[in-house]
C-alpha cells in the first residue's frame, strides 16, 4: 500500500481532499477520521497537520504527502517536491507599520515575529542580516500592536489580515508558495502506486486548466488555425458533410480560451465552442 499524508485542517485541507477525490481516490467522510484505506487503489491516507507532513515524509514513515512549499522548507525536513498542485498559493512577506522599514537591510537589530522561523532565519542569513526572531504559533499580525515585535514575516494571500492590523508589506517577497506533493529526498525506487498517483494528479491539473475547443473551418484555412491553437500534440481534424469544410478539435488553456476564439474567428473558424474536460490522462 502507498502511504499518503493529507492535510487534516487549515488552508490546504479541503482543496487537497477535493483534488484526491477528483483523481478517483476514496477520501474520509468526516474530519474526525485520522486515516482512510482505499483498498481498490491500494492507498492508505493519513490526515495530519501539513507542517508535520514534511517531517513524516522526510523520515520515511510515510511515502508521500501534500503540504505547502513554505512549510516543507521551514521544517528543514529531508523531503523534496515531486510536483506543484496548483492550489494554496501564498506569498511570504515582511510587513510592519508604515515607514518602519523599506528593505531587509533595515531590519538589523529589530525583532521579527513569525510562525515560519526556519524560512525567516535562512533568509536573514542569506542576506547577512542579524535580527531577533520571535516565534509565534499564529495571529502574528497582532505581535506589532502588542509590542513583542517591530515587524512580522507572514503568509499573505489577499492582504486583508494585514490591512486590518494597520500593517503594510515592505521589501521583496521572501518566498512564493503553493501546495506540493513531496517524497523523501533521494529515494531511488518509487514505492508502488506513486506513478499512478502522480499521473492522476497531473490529469486533474490538466482537466482543471484546459478546455476542449471545437470549430468548423474551410480545409485550406486549417494550417492558419493550427498556428493559432496547436493543441497539446496535434489537433483532430474530421471531415464535414459540407464540401471543403472540416471540424477541428483541440485542447487549449482555459485562461486563453476567449483570446483564441477571437483569433480563430479572424482566420475563418466558425461555430467555435468550448467544453470542460472532466478527467484526462495525457
Ligand atoms: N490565507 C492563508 N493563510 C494561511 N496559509 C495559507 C493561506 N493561503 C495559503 N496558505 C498556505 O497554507 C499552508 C498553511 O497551512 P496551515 O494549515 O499550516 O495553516 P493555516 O491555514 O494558517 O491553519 P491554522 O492557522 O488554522 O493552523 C501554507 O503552505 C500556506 O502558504
Ligand atoms: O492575506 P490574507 O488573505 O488575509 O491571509 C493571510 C492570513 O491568513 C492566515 O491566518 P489564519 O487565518 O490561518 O490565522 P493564524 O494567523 O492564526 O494562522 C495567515 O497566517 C495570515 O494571517
Ligand atoms: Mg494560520
Amino acid at each position: 500500500m502507498l502511504r499518503v499524508a493529507v492535510p487534516n485542517k487549515g488552508s490546504l485541507s479541503e482543496a487537497a481532499t477535493e483534488m484526491l477525490s477528483e483523481a478517483g481516490y476514496k477520501q474520509r467522510r468526516t474530519t474526525k477520521d485520522l486515516t482512510l484505506t482505499d483498498s481498490a487503489n491500494e492507498v492508505e491516507f493519513y490526515y495530519l497537520r501539513p507542517r508535520d507532513i514534511a517531517v513524516y515524509v522526510g523520515e520515511g514513515t510515510l511515502d508521500v504527502g501534500i503540504s505547502g512549499r513554505d512549510l516543507v522548507l521551514d521544517s528543514h525536513a529531508d523531503a523534496e517536491v515531486i510536483m506543484g498542485l496548483g492550489f494554496g498559493s501564498s506569498t511570504f512577506r515582511f510587513a510592519g507599520r508604515p515607514g518602519v522599514a523599506e528593505s531587509i537591510k533595515d531590519l538589523a537589530g529589530k525583532r521579527i515575529a513569525t510562525s515560519y522561523a526556519g524560512v525567516l532565519q535562512d533568509h536573514l542569513a542569506e542576506n547577512g542580516v542579524d535580527a531577533a526572531v520571535v516565534r509565534l504559533d499564529g495571529a502574528v499580525e497582532s505581535a506589532v500592536q502588542l509590542g513583542v515585535a517591530d515587524v512580522i514575516a507572514d503568509v499573505v494571500e489577499t492582504g486583508t489580515t494585514l490591512r486590518q492590523a494597520g500593517l503594510e508589506v515592505f521589501g521583496d517577497p521572501i518566498l512564493q508558495s503553493e501546495a506540493v506533493l513531496i517524497k523523501r529526498h533521494g529515494v531511488e525506487t518509487p514505492p508502488n502506486g506513486l506513478h499512478q498517483l502522480v499521473r492522476r494528479l497531473e490529469g486533474v491539473l490538466i482537466a482543471r486548466n484546459y478546455v476542449m475547443m471545437d470549430y468548423d473551418i474551410r480545409a485550406e484555412d486549417v494550417d492558419a488555425a493550427t498556428a493559432v491553437a496547436p493543441g497539446l500534440e496535434s489537433p483532430t481534424v474530421s471531415p464535414l458533410h459540407r464540401q471543403g469544410w472540416v471540424a477541428v478539435r483541440v485542447m487549449v488553456q482555459r485562461a486563453e480560451a476567449q483570446r483564441l476564439m477571437d483569433q480563430l474567428w479572424e482566420v475563418g473558424a466558425r461555430a467555435i465552442l468550448t467544453t470542460d474536460i472532466h478527467a484526462c490522462r495525457i
